[in-house]
């Protein structure tokens, strides 16, 4: 007997269309987007530049309504507004200078009331998580911007989102910090079984860490390709340069790079 396994259904995006409609012009800029995102999953969203790989990330936010179609979270109509439900991690951090990282982490709980005493221990599980429980009094400008980028990721984590938004986070990193804030999401992600939507436009990062690899078209942007790797699951840690020489990794990088040059 087959036995199907219906996995919760985090996202689901219903002929999502975006137009943009400026003074001067109209920008097409998202057509007929199809889009389920499981619960669990690492999502990864790759595509040329301007093809609305931001715009994406912004609708699932709540940051920007679509021009047609249906976005639901959890089953439901999405709440317009941006909420705690839907965490982002933008590609420069956005770290309050005047609060400490301790007090940027927990935030969003002190907004919610909640009492100090699970304040202090939510943010002392999230900060030990991304290795920062030595800079909790410091301020953000005395942390590197691996350390920033990995503050913001514990702050998100603290609200307990239904899924975490990353905008080109690691975008502005050198490629070694790069590689260990990959290495760092990927351990993030298997400890919390949070559910991940990434934008890169770095091919090997979306296979370093997808689960779900969506490759988009030029504008308007267009679902081309749904990938399902297992690469994810398999590398072990601190074992991703080791893993870019495999089989199914260059396989599947090539199989990418003609999609979106073709
Ligand atoms: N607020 C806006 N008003 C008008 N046009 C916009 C607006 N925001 C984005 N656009 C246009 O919509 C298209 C998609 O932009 P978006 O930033 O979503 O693409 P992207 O894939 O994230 O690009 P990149 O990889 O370069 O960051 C682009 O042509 C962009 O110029």
């Amino acid at each position: 007997m087959k036995v199907t396994v219906n996995k919760t259904k985090v996202i689901e995006m219903k002929h999502v269309e975006l137009t943009y409609e400026t003074d001067s012009r109209q920008v097409y800029a998202l057509q007929n987007i199809n889009l389920e995102i499981e619960e669990g999953s690492f999502v990864c969203v790759l595509g040329p530049s301007g093809c609305g790989k931001t715009s994406l990330l912004r609708i699932i936010a709540g940051f920007q309504q679509p021009t047609s179609g249906d976005v639901l979270l959890d089953g439901k109509s999405m709440s317009p507004k941006p909420d705690r439900h839907r965490g982002v991690v933008f590609q420069q951090h956005t770290l309050y200078p005047w609060l400490n990282i301790k007090e940027n982490v927990e935030f969003g709980l002190k907004m919610r009331k909640v009492s100090a005493e699970e304040r202090n221990q939510t943010v002392k599980h999230y900060l030990d998580m991304v290795g920062l429980s030595q800079f909790s009094q410091s301020a953000p400008y005395e942390l590197s911007g691996g350390m920033k980028q990995r503050a913001s990721i514990a702050r998100v984590l603290a609200n307990d989102p239904r899924i975490v938004l990353m905008d080109e986070p690691f975008g502005a990193l050198d490629a070694i910090t790069k590689e260990q804030m990959q290495e760092n999401v990927r351990k993030i992600w298997k400890e919390t079984h949070k559910t991940f939507f990434f934008i890169t436009h770095d091919v090997e990062e979306a296979l370093l860490l997808g689960t779900h690899i969506v490759v988009m078209s030029a504008r308007p942007g267009r679902i081309i390709k749904e990938m399902h790797s297992p690469i994810p699951y398999e590398i072990e840690e601190g074992q991703s340069r080791k893993y870019r020489s495999s089989e199914t990794f260059i396989d599947l990088r090539e199989e990418i790079i003609n999609l979106i040059t073709h």
